[in-house]
């Protein structure tokens, strides 16, 4: 085959095409994402970033090509996926530790069970006390950790993240971060985040996949090395951020959009 890379890979995308009738949202994707990396898909509205993460996550199948989870191809969604989008998606008529609870229920675990499990991830993204609470009375930082949690309550293997602190102002927006960092160097999962933004992606990433519009495919992978904690003032930093954004704006002028 192709070698050590990709047999270790966790996830593997190859030669994934995703058409909605005559339009051609992906073209040819191949990536290997290694396990427990931390992999940002970033690019402009409309290069398919959503539309790949779905396919990851099994809620949509690719028109050509595959997507190999640990080796096995992927028809549907997996507990084993956890999944967080930008709109919370919590059920607002449950309490916190019910959503987060939600999981190990369809799982068939009693209830001490889920209850313990959604106590100890509340705690686990800082909500320890909130649990009876409703979303509705809940901001949207702390909502984003409920959705957060929900999805770390199966214990996947891996999460993917659909934009999920573009909603939060900017503050809450770096904690967020901050903390997602430190879940995924404690719990160690394989880790693939939508965002638009340069910043967030340089910040977060062992990897950054540059995507290109229309169609679009994998314009750059870059492999970042910056030591972590990452300051967003380092000259690295922001020279990296320089260099990514000239790489986006040429898709977003393709685009015609300025
Ligand atoms: N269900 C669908 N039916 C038809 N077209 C779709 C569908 N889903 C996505 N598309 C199209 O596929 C392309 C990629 O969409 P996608 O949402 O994946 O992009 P994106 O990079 O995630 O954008 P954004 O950053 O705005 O979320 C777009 O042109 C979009 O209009």
């Amino acid at each position: 085959m192709d070698g050590n890379v990709v047999t270790t890979a966790k996830i593997r995308i190859r030669g994934v095409s995703k058409r909605f009738g005559d339009a051609v949202a992906l073209q040819d994707v191949g990536l290997d994402l290694a396990p427990n990396s931390f992999t940002c898909l970033l690019g402009p509205s409309g290069c398919g970033k959503s539309t790949l993460l779905n396919m990851i996550a099994g809620f949509a199948e690719p028109s050509a090509g595959q997507v190999l989870v640990d080796g096995q191809p992927v028809h549907g969604p997996s507990a084993d996926r956890g999944v967080v989008f930008q709109e919370y998606a919590l059920f607002p008529w449950r309490t916190a530790l019910d959503n987060v609870a939600f999981g190990p229920m369809l799982r068939g675990r009693s209830r001490a069970e889920q209850r313990e499990i959604g106590r100890r991830y509340l705690a686990l993204v800082g909500l320890a006390g909130h649990e009876d609470k409703y979303p509705g009375n809940l901001s949207g930082g702390m909502k984003q950790r409920v959705a957060i949690a929900r999805a770390l309550a199966n214990d996947p293997s891996v999460l993917l993240m659909d934009e999920p602190f573009g909603a939060l102002d900017a503050q809450t927006r770096e904690v967020l971060q901050e903390e997602l960092l430190a879940i995924w160097e404690r719990h160690r999962k394989t880790v693939v985040f939508v965002t638009h933004s340069i910043s967030e992606s340089i910040f977060l990433a062992d990897r950054i996949v540059v995507m290109a519009t229309r169609p679009g495919a994998v314009k750059e992978v870059i492999d970042l090395d910056l030591p972590r904690p990452r300051d967003r003032s380092d000259p690295a930093f922001t020279a990296l951020e320089r260099r990514i954004k000239e790489l986006v704006r040429a898709e977003v002028q393709k685009l015609g959009v300025t």
